[in-house]
């Protein structure tokens, strides 16, 4: 077996949070890779965890002490020289003054502008992407307000900031479906070119193909039975297992939803699996994770705290 070396890296965050800029330091000469940028961190030591080797490192790396990481992504790469297992955490919070002690140089970035600073590392090409999804994932519910009271609330949310939109409703027939799916393509369309908003169609894609949407979520059903990533821009998958996060992984998704966490009135059955169990599941996730499942807005820092990228709501979107 090949062994593999394991690295913790920080996603500093700083600014707005719905817009936040994200550090990327430039590897000095003398290490594999001089020149590439990545994410501030480095390997775990002997008898560390990767949140102390995370410390540990942005301290003499940056001189930075951190208040506040959450764990979030995890994605395993193999170089020539070595496989790595990276850890991401989120960094929100530090103190002390951000200094190059060990890298040649350092940048802050807007999302939208990773593409300006090469050559990165080549495992970093998804995280970029993955830091772009917003925090908050909206599932619609017209089925229960009606399509003119949903598109209505997609207008406001639209404005107020929601970027990432499944059209879910599977109990609407057919036509009405198609109907309301097209309606809400034709309301982003415009928020799609200014600002990336994007449209996924709960597991129907010839619906997405024919309503023009950017992409489609695969139920988990759909997700075993599909034998390769649909072409879209983007596909998401729900999750219930650390088999289905796998499969998810290895079909290449951009990102997924794990849930239940909580009990939910959309599935009186489920009692929901609890933060401590979503945060053992995500913990070795390298799709970003959004939690679903009996959720508000307000429940966004535990879903973070507990290792999830942000939440999707059904109700609580606004
Ligand atoms: N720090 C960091 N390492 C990354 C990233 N992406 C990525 O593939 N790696 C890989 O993870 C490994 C981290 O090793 P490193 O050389 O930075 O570790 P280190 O700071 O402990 O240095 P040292 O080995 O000189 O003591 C390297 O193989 C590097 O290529 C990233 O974004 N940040």
């Amino acid at each position: 077996m090949i062994p593999v070396t394991e690295v913790a890296a920080a996603v500093l965050l700083r600014g707005d949070p719905a817009a936040p800029e994200f550090l990327l330091a430039q590897r000095p000469v003398g290490k594999v890779y001089a020149g590439y940028w990545e994410f501030p961190g480095g390997k775990v030591e002997a008898g560390e965890t990767a949140r102390q080797a995370l410390v540990r490192e942005l301290q003499e790396e940056l001189g930075v002490t951190v208040d506040q990481a959450w764990p979030w992504v995890c994605c395993e790469f193999t170089y020539p020289h070595a496989t790595v297992r990276l850890r991401f955490f989120r960094v929100t919070s530090w103190h002390g003054e951000i200094t190059p002690i060990e890298h040649s140089g350092l940048r802050w970035l807007k999302v939208d502008e990773a593409a300006s600073v090469a050559p990165i590392l080549p495992a970093n090409g998804p995280i970029l992407r993955a830091l772009a999804l917003p925090a908050v994932y909206a599932l619609t519910y017209a089925e229960e307000l009606g399509p003119a009271a949903e598109l209505a609330r997609l207008e406001k949310a639209l404005a107020t900031g929601l970027r990432l939109i499944q059209v879910r409703d599977k109990t609407l027939p057919p036509a009405q479906r198609e109907r309301f799916a097209r309606a809400v393509v034709e309301l982003v369309r415009p928020w799609n070119e200014w600002n990336g908003a994007s449209v996924l169609i709960n597991d129907d894609p010839e619906l997405a193909r024919a309503v023009g949407a950017q992409g489609v979520h695969l139920s988990s059903t759909r997700l075993w039975q599909s034998v390769r990533r649909p072409e879209f821009e983007r596909v998401a998958a729900s999750c219930h297992t650390a088999a289905d996060l796998k499969r998810a992984a290895e079909l290449g998704l951009d990102f997924v939803v794990l849930g239940p966490v909580l009990p939910t009135a959309s599935h009186p059955d489920a009692t929901g699996m609890g933060w401590p169990e979503f945060s053992r599941l995500t913990a070795s996730s390298p799709l970003p994770v959004y939690a679903l499942g009996g959720l508000q807005p307000e429940i966004l820092e535990t879903a973070r705290s507990s290792g999830g990228h942000g939440i999707a709501l059904l109700r609580g979107w606004r």
